[in-house]
């Protein structure tokens, strides 16, 4: 398949280093739309950075044009096979996740945010390519959902997010787990001896419960730095651990709960009645809806913002979030 772009400007920064946004894709089913949904939502936060989607082979050439159309420039990649899991992954579909691995070999940009098709960016987070370089940037995910059932962790009712409501028993179960992270969003340098070596290493990693997300937490714990949850808000926070979430202040909302994919969005499983759920869900239809927001119109019209040189739409100055960036931050 031929590699499909549109003439999308390839924004380049003053040092000459590409970035950009890039999710993944794979399956002939409904994913497309949290992607279209998440191309929208970059636009309408005048990023300055185009979205890049890792497309594996089965994705059906309808869906790569309407991702097209919408601006996004399509990599096709060849699916990562890891090895044979014999206990099982929390959902089967994880191992298709393996995949993502792939994105590390896309070293015409010096730095990426990756971020799951299920996320949507309601404010700018474009000063996280000017994180520091030589760290994988990600926000600390939660394991008090059922999907974690069959951890330790689970098992004993620890959480990371509140380490002090139950103690780790270091004589029974050895040293706690490290930090671990969300693999929904990272922020992360191409780097083709790390993709190489990730390829390499995978192939002699005993597959778990997370898939790729566990594996990415071991491969790259000696650098990987929290961020804080308002740039990958895993909804089961908001149930788990709301004494840690702001949503004023929540840039990125990742919808990764059971139930709670929009484009998918009924209300019927438990906590998916919630009101905070239900405004997210809202606030990402009307993003997905909005047509003045399709990269057409952008293309055509001459009132749109100048991304470039849009002001930070976040929060926060560059200053401020690099500051915050610090290692004992989040
Ligand atoms: O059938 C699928 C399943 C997953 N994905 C991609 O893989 C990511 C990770 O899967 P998912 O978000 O469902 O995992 P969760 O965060 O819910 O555990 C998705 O966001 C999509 O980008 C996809 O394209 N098609
Ligand atoms: O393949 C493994 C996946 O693991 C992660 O999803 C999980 C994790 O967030 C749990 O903490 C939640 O409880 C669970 O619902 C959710 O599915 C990533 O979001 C996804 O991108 C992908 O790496
Ligand atoms: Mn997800």
């Amino acid at each position: 398949m031929a590699q499909m772009t549109l003439n999308v400007e390839k924004t380049v920064i003053p040092d000459g280093g590409k970035r950009a946004y890039v999710t993944f894709l794979a399956g002939n089913k409904d994913y497309w739309m949290g992607v279209v949904g998440l191309a929208k939502g970059l636009r309408k936060v005048n990023s300055a950075y185009p979205l890049v989607v890792a497309t594996l082979p089965d994705v059906p050439e309808e869906h790569r044009q309407i991702l097209v159309a919408q601006g996004c420039i399509i990599r096709d990649i060849e699916p990562v096979h890891p090895p044979e899991n014999q206990t099982g992954y929390s959902m089967a579909y994880y191992v298709i996740n393996y995949s993502k691995l792939r994105i590390w070999e896309f070293v015409e940009y010096e730095r990426m945010i990756y971020l799951d098709g299920d996320i949507q960016v309601f404010s700018n987070i474009d000063h996280l390519f000017d994180a520091p370089r030589g760290y994988l940037y990600a926000v600390k995910d939660c394991f008090c959902e059922i999907s974690w059932s069959k951890s330790p962790q689970y098992k004993i009712g620890y959480c990371q997010q509140c380490p002090e409501k139950v103690t780790w028993p270091v004589e029974s179960l050895g040293s706690p787990p490290p930090v671990y992270f969300n693999a929904g969003m990272l922020v992360f340098e191409p780097n083709l001896v790390s993709y190489e070596d990730l390829l390499r290493v995978v192939q002699i990693t005993t597959p778990t419960l997370f898939a790729e997300q566990d594996f990415l937490n071991m491969y790259f714990r000696d650098i990987y730095k929290p961020i804080p949850s308002t740039y990958n808000l895993v909804l089961a926070m908001l149930w788990r651990h709301p004494e840690h979430v702001d949503l004023d202040q929540i840039s990125v909302v990742h919808y990764c709960a059971n139930g709670s994919k929009p484009w998918r969005y009924n209300g019927a499983e438990e906590h998916m009645d919630r009101e905070d759920i239900k405004m997210l869900v809202k606030k990402w239809w009307e993003i997905y809806e909005d047509t003045s927001l399709d990269y057409k119109y952008f293309v055509e019209s001459d009132s749109k913002p100048n991304p470039i040189i849009a002001p930070l739409a976040s929060k926060e100055s560059v200053g401020d979030v690099l500051t915050n960036l610090a290692p004992s931050a989040a």
